[in-house]
C-alpha cells in the first residue's frame, strides 16, 4: 500500500459512467514500483467488448454537459484544480511510486497538470464566436464555436497527470466529454485524478478513465463513429498507427509525438547558463520527456570547456529512489527503456565516441547519467530519440552548420540554443524547424504557450489560447430576412 493521507485516492477500479467498476471478466493487472519492483496496486483490465457501452454513456453525458452554461463548467473545473492542489502530496506520492520520478518533480508535475485545468476553467468562459458583415443586405452571418462531442485520449507513462489534464481540461471546458485510457505503467495517478474530478462535480460519464489492453481498447475507440476526436501523446510510431485507424471515421486528431531536440551552444553563449539549461532539459524525469535535449551541438571553440563544466555538474547528480530526499534522478520506467539507452551508448562507442561519464547500471532500473563526446551524425543517437539520461555531444563550426545539423531529422518538437548575440538569436530561432524553441533556457513548458510539434512530431497544439480549438467545431450560420 502507498501511505496516503487520503487512502481513498488509491483506486483499484475504473471510473465508468460515474461508478468505480471492475472489468466484466474481473481480470486485473499489477502496477509496479520501478524503484524496487514491488506491486503497489492492481487495476482492471477492461475488454474491448465493454468499450461501446462506455462510449454510449459518454454521448449521453456530453449532450447534457454541453447544455450547462460555460460558467457552470468553469466553476467545476476550478474546483477540480483546487482539489488537485489540496491533495498534491498524495498525488505526487502515487506518481513517484508508479513512475519513479523524484517527489519534487512529481509535485511539480501535479502543479503543472493542475495549471491546465485552471487555465481552461478561464478559457471556458471566453469561447467567443463572430458576426460577419454580410455581402447581401438581407443576410446576417454568424460563426459559433461548438463542442465537437465525445472525445478519447490515450496517454503515456512519463507524465501521468499532465498528459491527461492537458487534454481533459480543454475538452471539458469546451463542453465535450472524454474517455481516457492511461498507460498500463501509470494508471493510479489517472484514477486519482478521476476521483478528484468526481468530487469537484464533474457529472457521471463526462470523464471516464478505463485501463486495459492499449491496442484493443484503442481499436474500439478509433473505429467508433461516436468518438469525434482522439488526442494522443506518445511515440511517433504509435501516432502513425492511430492516425491510420482514425481515417475511416475522419476523426479530429491531436498528436503529441516523439522528438529529437537539438541543444545548440554557440561560442558566445554563457557556458554556465548553458550547462544549467542542459541539465534541466536533459536529465529531467531521467531524460524521459519528449522535449529533452536529445543532441547537444557545441561550437568547436567552447567544446572542451562546455564538456568539462557539464561533466562537473552531472557528477553532482544523485541517482536513487524518488521517495528519498536529495535524489535528482530516479529509476527508469522499465527494462526496455534502460536497454535503449545502453544500446545508444554502445553504438556510439563502437563508432568512435568516448564515454566521458556515467552510463553504469546501479542495479535494477537505476542508470547513472551519461555524457558522450566525439558523437557524429553516423550514430543512432543522432536520429533516434534516446528517452533516457544520456547527453551526446556533437561539434560544429559555423552557424549554418549548426542549423543544418539541428534540422536534419524527421522530428520537429522542441529545440534549444544559447547565444548572447541578438542578431544570431533572431536568425537561429526563425531557421529552426521546430514547434517550440528555447533561447537561453532549457525549460519551456507551461500552460499559457502552445505546446506541440512540426514534421513527424505531431499535429495540433495543447495548452495556450490555441489548445481549446482542438475540441471545438466552427459553425457558420447564414440567415436571410
Ligand atoms: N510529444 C509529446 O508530448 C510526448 C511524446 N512522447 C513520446 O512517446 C514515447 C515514449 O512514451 P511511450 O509511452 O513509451 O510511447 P508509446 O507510444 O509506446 O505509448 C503511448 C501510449 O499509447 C499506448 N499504446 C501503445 N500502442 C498502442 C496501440 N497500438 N493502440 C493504442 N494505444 C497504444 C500506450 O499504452 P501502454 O503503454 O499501456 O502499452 C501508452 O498509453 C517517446 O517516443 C516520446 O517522445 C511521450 C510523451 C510526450
Ligand atoms: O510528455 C512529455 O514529455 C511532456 O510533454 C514534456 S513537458 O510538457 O513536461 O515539457
Amino acid at each position: 500500500m502507498i501511505p496516503l493521507k487520503d487512502p481513498s485516492l488509491l483506486k483499484n477500479h475504473c471510473l465508468v459512467n460515474g461508478q468505480w467498476l471492475e472489468s466484466r471478466s474481473q481480470e486485473t493487472f499489477a502496477v509496479i514500483n520501478p524503484a524496487n519492483g514491488d506491486t503497489v496496486g492492481t487495476v482492471p483490465s477492461f475488454g474491448p467488448d465493454e468499450i461501446p457501452a462506455i462510449i454510449d454513456a459518454s454521448r449521453v453525458a456530453q449532450a447534457a454537459w454541453a447544455k450547462r452554461t460555460a460558467k457552470d463548467r468553469s466553476a467545476i473545473l476550478r474546483q477540480w484544480f483546487e482539489l488537485m492542489l489540496e491533495h498534491v502530496d498524495d498525488l505526487a506520492l502515487i506518481m513517484t511510486t508508479e513512475q519513479g520520478k523524484p517527489l519534487a518533480e512529481a509535485r511539480g508535475e501535479i502543479a503543472y497538470a493542475a495549471s491546465f485545468i485552471e487555465w481552461f476553467a478561464e478559457e471556458a468562459k471566453r469561447l467567443y464566436g463572430d458576426t460577419i458583415p454580410a455581402p447581401h443586405a438581407d443576410q446576417r452571418l454568424t460563426v459559433l464555436r461548438q463542442p465537437i462531442g465525445v472525445t478519447a485520449a490515450i496517454t503515456p507513462w512519463n507524465f501521468p497527470a499532465a498528459m491527461i489534464t492537458r487534454k481533459a481540461a480543454p475538452a471539458l471546458a469546451a463542453g465535450c466529454s472524454m474517455i481516457v485510457r492511461p498507460a498500463d505503467l501509470t494508471p493510479l495517478t489517472a484514477l486519482a485524478l478521476g476521483e478528484l474530478a468526481q468530487r469537484a462535480g464533474v457529472p457521471a460519464g463526462v470523464l471516464q478513465i478505463v485501463t486495459g489492453p492499449a491496442s484493443k481498447i484503442g481499436q474500439v475507440l478509433t473505429d467508433s463513429e461516436n468518438v469525434a476526436k482522439l488526442s494522443f501523446t506518445g511515440s511517433t510510431e504509435v501516432g502513425r498507427l492511430l492516425m491510420a485507424q482514425c481515417a475511416p471515421t475522419i476523426k479530429k486528431l491531436s498528436l503529441e509525438l516523439g522528438g529529437n531536440a537539438p541543444f545548440i551552444v554557440f561560442d558566445d553563449a554563457d557556458l554556465d547558463k548553458a550547462v544549467q539549461g542542459a541539465i534541466a532539459s536533459k536529465y529531467r524525469n531521467a531524460g524521459q520527456t519528449c522535449v529533452c535535449a536529445n543532441r547537444i551541438l557545441v561550437q568547436r571553440g567552447v567544446y572542451d570547456a562546455f564538456a568539462d563544466k557539464l561533466a562537473t555538474a552531472v557528477r553532482a547528480l544523485n541517482v536513487g529512489n524518488g521517495t528519498d530526499d536529495g535524489v535528482d534522478i530516479g529509476p527508469m520506467i522499465e527494462e526496455k527503456a534502460i536497454r535503449k539507452v545502453e544500446e545508444h551508448i554502445s553504438d556510439a562507442l563502437e563508432k568512435g565516441a568516448t564515454l566521458l561519464h556515467g552510463g553504469e547500471r546501479l542495479g535494477g532500473l537505476f542508470l547513472t547519467p551519461a555524457i558522450l563526446t566525439g558523437v557524429t551524425p553516423a550514430m543512432k543517437v543522432a536520429r533516434e530519440e534516446t528517452f533516457g539520461p544520456m547527453a551526446p555531444l556533437f561539434v560544429f563550426d559555423t552557424e549554418e552548420d549548426a542549423i543544418a545539423m539541428a534540422n536534419d531529422t524527421i522530428f520537429g518538437l522542441a529545440a534549444y540554443f544559447y547565444t548572447r548575440d541578438h542578431g544570431r538569436s533572431v536568425r537561429v530561432a526563425e531557421a529552426l524547424e521546430y514547434g517550440m524553441v528555447g533561447h537561453n533556457t532549457g525549460l519551456i513548458s507551461n500552460e499559457v504557450a502552445p505546446f506541440g510539434g512540426m514534421k513527424q512530431s505531431g499535429l495540433g497544439r495543447e495548452g495556450s489560447r490555441y489548445g481549446i480549438d482542438e475540441y471545438l467545431e466552427l459553425k457558420y450560420i447564414c440567415s436571410a430576412f
